[in-house]
């Protein structure tokens, strides 16, 4: 009898592109594919941030370079993925949230929450899609949605809409382009306290909420999704694709 042989969670000779790695979740992505042998390409709007990361990456041994980026400029983003790529990896942790009651949702918050965490996210990672399929190589495409892309939120009309949408074009891509080796499913994190949420742990209110709608009982930490990301970019997850996984403290459970 031969044992059969684990699959390697080693991204060594992988080109990552991890938007928004400037901070909170994707920095904490790009430093977790670092570390697991992936050159990683930072992109993000704040230039002396992505600085700061690649020098502490590099000084820790990983290979890491910044690419600024504004990923809800369509035409910036297909440029810079076109000339920097092709990546093997794509991480896309660029996001933001808005919060109204639904009644008093203004236009300018849906445009300003769409554009990004829709559009942006759309064509992000259809650019990275297109430089795998032109070179004929198989990939991993990751998109940071939410646990709200799989229940509602008080105030988080507009925000959940978002990654509801998120959640549906991973599906359909993933038919699309599953034939041609290029997988992309999601990560859908719990509350992690990063400067997105801030405002919303800094409510005693909100955050005791918080902890008693995590079964785990406490609220999560970037290093939670670490992991996860380590997995679905590596052949841990082979035969993984159109999914999402929830890093939700047991959140949904519910
Ligand atoms: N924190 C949480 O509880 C959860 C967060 N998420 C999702 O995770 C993702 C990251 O959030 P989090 O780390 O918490 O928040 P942060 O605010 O810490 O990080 C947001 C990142 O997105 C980047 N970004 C924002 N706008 C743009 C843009 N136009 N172009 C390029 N990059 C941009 C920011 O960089 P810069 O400003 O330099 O451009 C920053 O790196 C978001 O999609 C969020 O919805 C999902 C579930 C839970
Ligand atoms: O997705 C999230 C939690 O699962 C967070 O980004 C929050 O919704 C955030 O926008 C907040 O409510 O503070």
């Amino acid at each position: 009898m031969t044992l059969p042989k684990t699959p390697s969670f080693r991204l060594d000779g992988k080109r990552a592109l991890v938007a928004g790695a400037s901070s909170g979740i994707g920095l904490a992505c790009a430093v977790a594919l670092g570390e697991a042998g992936a050159e990683v390409t930072l992109a993000a709007r704040r230039v002396d941030s992505l600085n700061a990361l690649v020098d502490k990456m590099k000084a820790a041994g990983m290979s890491a370079s910044a690419l600024p980026l504004d990923v809800s400029n369509v035409a910036a983003t297909q440029a810079a993925v076109a000339s920097n790529g092709p990546f093997d990896i794509l991480v896309n942790s660029a996001g933001l949230a808005r919060h109204s009651p639904a009644a008093d949702t203004t236009e300018a918050d849906f445009d300003v929450a769409a554009d990004l965490n829709v559009k942006g996210a759309y064509f992000l990672t259809q650019a990275v899609a297109k430089g795998l399929l032109a070179a004929g190589k198989p990939g991993s495409l990751i998109n940071i949605s939410s646990q709200m892309a799989h229940v509602g939120g008080i105030d988080r009309a507009v925000y959940c809409a978002t990654k509801h949408a998120v959640e549906g074009f991973t599906k359909s891509m993933a038919i699309e382009w599953g034939k041609a080796g290029i997988r992309i499913n999601t990560i859908c994190p719990t509350f992690i306290l990063t400067d997105l949420t801030r405002p919303t742990f800094e409510d005693p209110e909100k955050r005791a909420w918080i902890e008693d709608k995590i079964k785990l009982g406490r609220a999560g930490e970037v290093e939670d999704i670490m992991g996860a990301v380590v997995f679905l970019a590596s052949q841990a997850s082979a035969m993984v694709t159109g999914t999402s996984l929830l890093v939700d403290g047991g959140w949904t459970a519910e």
